[in-house]
């Protein structure tokens, strides 16, 4: 089956990053979110990314002005029904995603594949609540989606192989790389990234070391690109959050422990970058620890 039309669902960070890339690769999006503002801070936001690309001469302005004009933004959700692939990318809730499905499910064409973008969620469970679970499978973007190479694709128990060389195509499309992924909690980056990223908040709670002199750590002591606290304010600490408890519950294991401190700054509404409070406050010129 070959795809053209592709609806995305979330107009947050995830949703933008990949209505940006589906659209530079041709494909005619529709971007959806419940909130209006969202949708077009997304496309305001998506704007200014492909003039950045712009700028350092990594596409063309032809290129970005076909590209911005694939994109069309709605808040009505039937409208995505129509759309050769669906790719859910709401907050990271189960009950969020099961009700979107729900509600998609009277309004989709019959070979209309969906996908879900969740970090850690059971593609399984999700695809048994659906009509058609052999048309539905896990496509786990990273963030920042126009900059990351990798995809996780995820096979559910019941995904057909028609669905998933589908799909495989469309990544390929994207000149991105698959990995092939279990559908076991939070698949495979999720599953050693963010225990990394608990370990460095318990580090910070145990007073072990500062915000900074953690971020520095791991920095300068291992190469990584962004310390794991500033990583985490990036990914969203709700979202790191809700695949810790994902870990926990899904394997049953103390390992996966969500420490205190990042429920407790959840539930501060400080969840990283995209309110500009998390581990670091970016209210100012620079960021500087919130506490
Ligand atoms: C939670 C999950 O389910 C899974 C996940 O996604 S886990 C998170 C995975 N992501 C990571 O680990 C990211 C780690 N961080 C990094 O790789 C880097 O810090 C970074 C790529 C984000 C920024 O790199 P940097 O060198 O500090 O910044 P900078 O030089 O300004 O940007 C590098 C490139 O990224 C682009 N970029 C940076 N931030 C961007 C953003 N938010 N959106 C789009 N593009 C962005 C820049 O335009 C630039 O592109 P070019 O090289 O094509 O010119
Ligand atoms: N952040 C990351 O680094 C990564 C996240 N993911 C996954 O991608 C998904 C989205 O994450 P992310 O973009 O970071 O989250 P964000 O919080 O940035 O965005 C989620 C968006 O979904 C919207 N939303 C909530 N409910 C609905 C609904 N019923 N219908 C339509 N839109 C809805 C939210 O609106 P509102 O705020 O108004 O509720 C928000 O705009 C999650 O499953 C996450 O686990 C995957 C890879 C990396």
């Amino acid at each position: 089956m070959t795809i053209e039309t592709v609806g995305v669902i979330g107009a947050g960070q995830m949703g933008s990053g990949i209505a940006h890339v589906l659209a530079l690769a041709g494909y005619r999006v529709t971007l959806m979110d419940v909130d209006a503002e969202r949708v077009r801070a997304a496309i305001a936001k998506i704007g200014s990314n492909m003039e950045r690309q712009v700028a350092r001469g990594k596409i063309g302005d032809e290129e970005q002005k076909l590209a911005l004009s694939r994109i069309r933004a709605t808040t009505n959700l039937p409208e995505i029904g129509v759309s050769d692939l669906v790719i859910e990318a709401a907050t990271e809730k189960e009950a969020v995603k099961q009700k979107i499905f729900d509600d998609l499910a009277p309004h989709l064409k019959p070979m209309t594949i969906l996908t879900s973008n969740t970090s850690s969620l059971s593609i399984t469970r999700l695809a048994g609540r659906t009509q058609q679970p052999e048309r539905f499978m896990g496509l786990h973007f990273m963030n920042p989606v126009p900059v990351m190479q990798l995809v996780e694709l995820i096979r559910g128990i019941a995904t057909s192989r028609e669905t998933f060389e589908a799909v495989r195509a469309v990544v390929e499309r994207l000149g991105k790389t698959a990995v092939v992924a279990e559908d076991f909690p939070a698949f495979i980056v999720n599953r050693i990234l963010i225990p990394m990223i608990n370990e460095a908040v318990y580090t910070l709670y145990e007073g072990v070391g500062s915000v900074f002199d953690i971020d520095q750590s791991m920095k300068l002591g291992a190469n990584h690109p962004m310390g794991p606290l500033e990583l985490a304010d990036f990914i969203g600490l709700d979202t790191c959050l809700a695949i810790m408890n994902v870990l926990h519950e899904g394997l049953a294991d103390s390992k996966y422990r969500p420490c205190p401190l990042l429920v407790k700054y959840v539930e501060a509404g400080w969840l990283g970058r995209k309110v500009a409070r998390g581990f670091y406050d970016y209210r100012g010129d620079t960021p500087v620890p919130s506490r």
